[in-house]
C-alpha cells in the first residue's frame, strides 16, 4: 500500500459524511476489471441518483397519478410542490423560507432573474453587466433580455466588475463559481459593490448549490437561480429554483406572468394579477415527476450541515492536488483551479495537451469527469458521496493515462 493509499484509509475513517455514500447508487470497485476504476467525479454535471427516488417516482407514477389521478393536485400535494421544495433547497442556499421557488430550467430562471432585475432597477439604468466567463446560457439569454428591455450588455470579467459598475448599471448576471476552472467568486463583497452602486445583483449558484455555503440572505442577495441536477442530486434535467428576497418580492415584475403565478390562478381572469411572495417566479404547470424526484433526492440531506459539506469538499480537492503532485509526472498537467481555499469551489480543473482523449481514456477506465474546451479534466467532488479513496485511486489512474 503507498503512503497517500494509507492517507485516504484514515481520512476516509474519519470522515463524518462517509456513510451518506450508501444512500446512493454508485459502482462498486469490482463492477470495473481496472482496480482503480468506478470514481465518479462529474457530480457538477450530473448528481448520482440517491436511493429513495426510484421508489418515490414509483409511486408518483403508479398511486398518485395512476389511481388518485387529478385529486393529486390537492391530495399528494402537486400544486404546492415548487414553493415546498424550495423551502427544503432554502437552508443549503442560506435563505429563509418563502423565497425560493422551484420550476422550469436555470435558463429560463435566468431569463425571469435578469429581465425583474432590470425592471426592479432605477429609472435611466440600462446597462446589464455579465461575468465574461460566464456558462454561455447565461450570456445569451442577458443578450435577449437586453434587447427586450432597451438596455445594452456589458462583459465583464468577474474581479473587474466592482470598476466597471455606474450609474447606468441595471443588473449585474455573475455566476458564484466558474464552471469552467472552477474559481469561486467573492459573493459577500461583489454583491456589496453592486449595491454601492445602486444595481440589482444577480448570481447563477448552479456550481456552488449543495456544495458551499452561499448565505444568500446574510449578503443580502437580490435575485438567485441554480440548477438541482448536480450537487443536489435532483436528476437528468430537473426543475432549477429561482430566489427573489422577500421585500423584493412584491416589486418583481416576472416577464414570464403565466397562470400559476396568478393571485387566482382557477379564477381564470382575463386580467392579470401576480400572487404575493415566491409564488410569483412560477409560469405554468410544474412537472411534477422531476420535481417530486428532486424532492426525494433531497431527503439526503436531513441534517447534514453545508459546512461541514464544505469542509469536506476542500479536504477532497486538497487530497487530489497532493495526489496529482506525488503521482502524476511533472509538466503533464497543471492546475487552473485556485489553490486558495477561499477562492475554490467543489472541482478541481487540470489543463493538459490532448485532454479530450485523456478524458475518453480516463472514462473508459471507469474514472468519470468532463472534458471542457479547449485542453480542460474537469473533475467534481460531491462530499456526499466521494471518498479519499476514490480520489486517490481516480489519480493513480490519470497517472497511468498520461505518464
Ligand atoms: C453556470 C450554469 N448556468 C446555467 C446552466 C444551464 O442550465 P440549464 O441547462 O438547466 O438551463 C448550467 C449548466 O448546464 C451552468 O453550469
Ligand atoms: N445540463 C447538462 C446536460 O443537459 C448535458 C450535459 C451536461 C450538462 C451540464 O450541466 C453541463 C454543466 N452545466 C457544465 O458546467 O458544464
Amino acid at each position: 500500500m503507498s503512503e497517500l493509499s494509507v492517507k485516504a484509509a484514515e481520512l476516509d475513517t474519519a470522515d463524518e459524511l462517509a456513510k451518506l455514500r450508501s444512500q446512493f447508487v454508485l459502482d462498486t470497485v469490482s463492477d470495473h476489471a481496472a482496480d482503480a476504476a468506478g470514481v465518479y467525479l462529474d457530480g457538477n454535471s450530473l448528481g448520482a441518483l440517491p436511493m429513495a427516488v426510484p421508489g418515490r417516482v414509483e409511486d408518483v407514477v403508479r398511486r398518485q397519478w395512476g389511481e388518485l389521478r387529478i385529486r393529486s393536485w390537492d391530495e399528494s400535494g402537486w400544486w404546492t410542490a415548487p414553493e415546498r421544495i424550495g423551502d427544503r433547497i432554502a437552508p443549503l442556499v442560506g435563505a429563509a423560507a418563502g423565497q425560493i421557488v422551484v420550476g422550469d430550467s436555470t435558463s429560463v430562471n435566468v431569463f425571469k432573474a435578469v429581465v425583474g432585475a432590470v425592471r426592479l432597477s432605477g429609472e435611466g439604468r440600462n446597462e446589464i453587466v455579465v461575468d465574461a466567463t460566464t456558462f454561455p446560457t447565461d450570456g445569451y439569454i442577458a443578450q435577449s433580455a437586453a434587447r427586450m428591455t432597451g438596455c445594452t450588455v456589458r462583459a465583464v470579467a468577474p474581479d473587474d466588475v466592482p470598476s466597471a459598475l455606474g450609474p447606468r448599471t441595471a443588473a449585474v448576471l455573475l455566476n458564484h463559481v466558474d464552471y469552467r476552472t472552477g474559481r469561486l467568486y467573492d459573493l459577500p463583497s461583489l454583491t456589496s459593490s453592486i449595491h454601492e452602486a445602486g444595481a440589482v445583483a444577480v448570481w447563477d449558484l448552479c456550481h456552488s448549490a449543495g456544495a458551499l455555503p452561499v448565505g444568500l440572505d446574510e449578503h443580502g442577495v437580490d435575485l438567485a437561480v441554480g440548477c438541482t441536477y448536480k450537487y443536489l442530486n435532483g436528476g437528468p434535467g430537473s426543475p432549477a429554483f429561482l430566489y427573489v428576497r422577500r421585500d423584493l418580492q412584491d416589486r418583481f415584475d416576472s416577464p414570464l406572468p403565466g397562470w400559476n403565478s396568478h393571485v387566482d390562478p382557477f379564477g381564470m381572469r382575463p386580467e392579470y394579477e401576480p400572487a404575493g411572495g415566491a409564488p410569483r417566479g412560477r409560469v405554468g404547470t410544474p412537472d411534477i415527476l422531476s420535481m417530486l424526484a428532486l424532492e426525494a433526492a433531497l431527503e439526503v440531506w436531513e441534517g447534514v450541515p453545508i459546512e461541514t459539506v464544505r469542509t469536506k469538499s476542500l479536504a477532497l480537492t486538497d487530497f487530489f492536488l497532493e495526489c496529482v503532485a506525488a503521482y502524476v509526472p511533472e509538466g503533464r498537467v497543471e492546475c487552473v483551479t485556485p489553490l486558495v481555499h477561499a477562492d475554490r469551489g467543489s472541482q478541481v480543473a487540470l489543463r493538459c495537451d490532448g485532454a479530450r482523449e485523456v478524458m475518453r481514456r480516463l472514462i473508459a477506465r471507469g474514472v468519470v469527469g468532463d472534458f471542457r474546451e479547449p485542453d480542460i479534466l474537469r473533475f467534481g467532488f460531491t462530499p456526499l458521496y466521494v471518498g479519499f479513496g476514490d480520489v486517490e485511486r481516480a489519480v493513480r489512474v490519470l497517472a497511468g493515462v498520461v505518464g
